[in-house]
């Protein structure tokens, strides 16, 4: 069974201690946490060798909570198993998505991600910012560009926050996917809503109230409707004025999450193409603001990113 090792910030001797000092005061060298346990650590009072542990960092994006791994070269990545196990939120670490680093011939990096239940997700909007930020600083750039399954996103740094381009929004409902033709606009479900695609597929459902939708109820049902063959993401919105729009996730594979950065483009797009907003807009989470612009080339999307703790997983 696998344990999950916390870090202890007083509990590590020897070199780690500048990185933990450095920690401190908010300067931020995660992979070096990663060198460090990879290389076998004293930690929390316990002495154990690199064989059978897995670093990883513990981010989110507005609240949306990832764990990465580091998967580049021949770093140890985690099976099916224990990407469930991990997931867990009461006997393993929890998260709403574990982003895995592939190493990528054509770009700075490949992402993988996979959902709380062991599903895997073409796109993660918020885990492409936190990757993107890891990245760059462990490149010492401001820009980037990563692999996910829909194909390369450039990203970049401005001023605190991190910006993706998470290409253009999939409008075939083969390619969504949706299991027949439809508007995709007006959708033979409850409450008419709009289908998106972003690399991954999104009900956009237009409410008057998005705070008082039983989202645990209504989620899991559009979720798993056999209009959307491979499940779908949830989101509940309704329009603030032209440029603000409130948005609640429930996100397939994963549950009522604070944000979804894919669901935040696919909002935009849904809303745009209903001429109800404009194609810059604010969209508030339950976990923050995240900025949208449709532009020609591809959705940006701009926002916060967060650590929270690195620890090693054993297995
Ligand atoms: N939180 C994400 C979306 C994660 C994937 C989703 N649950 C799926 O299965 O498609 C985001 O920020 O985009």
């Amino acid at each position: 069974m696998s344990v999950y090792l916390q870090r202890c910030m007083g509990g590590v001797k020897g070199s780690s201690t500048t990185y933990f000092k450095k920690m401190t005061f908010g300067c931020f060298a995660p992979w070096a946490a990663l060198e460090l346990h990879r290389n076998g650590a004293y930690i929390a009072g316990m002495n154990y060798s690199a064989q059978n542990t897995l670093p990883f960092l513990k981010m989110h994006g507005l609240g949306n909570d990832f764990v990465v791994i580091d998967g580049r070269g021949d770093r140890p990545v985690p099976d099916m198993d224990t990407v469930r196990a991990m997931g867990d939120r009461h006997m393993g670490v929890g998260f709403d998505q574990l982003a895995l680093i592939m190493d990528d011939a054509d770009s700075d990096a490949l992402i993988r991600f996979y959902n709380t239940d062991g599903s895997e997700s073409g796109a993660c909007g918020n885990a492409t910012r936190c990757v993107a930020d890891l990245l760059m600083r462990e490149l010492v750039r401001d820009t980037l560009v990563l692999r996910t399954e829909r194909g390369l996103l450039p990203c970049e740094r401005v001023g605190d926050l991190i910006r993706v381009n998470m290409g253009q929004p999939v409008e075939d409902w083969a390619a969504i996917p949706l299991s027949r033709d439809v508007d995709i606009d007006a959708l033979p479900l409850q409450g008419a809503p709009s289908a998106v695609g972003m690399g991954n597929p999104h009900c956009v459902v237009f409410v008057e109230d998005a705070d008082a939708v039983d989202a645990t109820r209504i989620g899991p049902e559009l979720e798993n409707d056999p209009l959307y063959p491979e499940r779908t993401n949830v989101e509940f919105i309704h329009v603030l004025d032209r440029r603000t729009i409130r948005q609640r996730t429930w996100e397939r594979g994963a549950g009522i999450t604070l944000a979804c950065g894919s669901g935040a483009c696919a909002v935009a797009v849904a809303s745009a193409r209903r001429g109800l907003t404009d194609r810059v807009v604010t969209i508030k989470l339950d976990g923050g603001e995240l900025h949208l612009d449709w532009r020609d080339d591809g959705v940006w999307m701009t926002g916060p990113v967060a650590y929270v703790f690195d620890a090693v997983w054993r297995g």
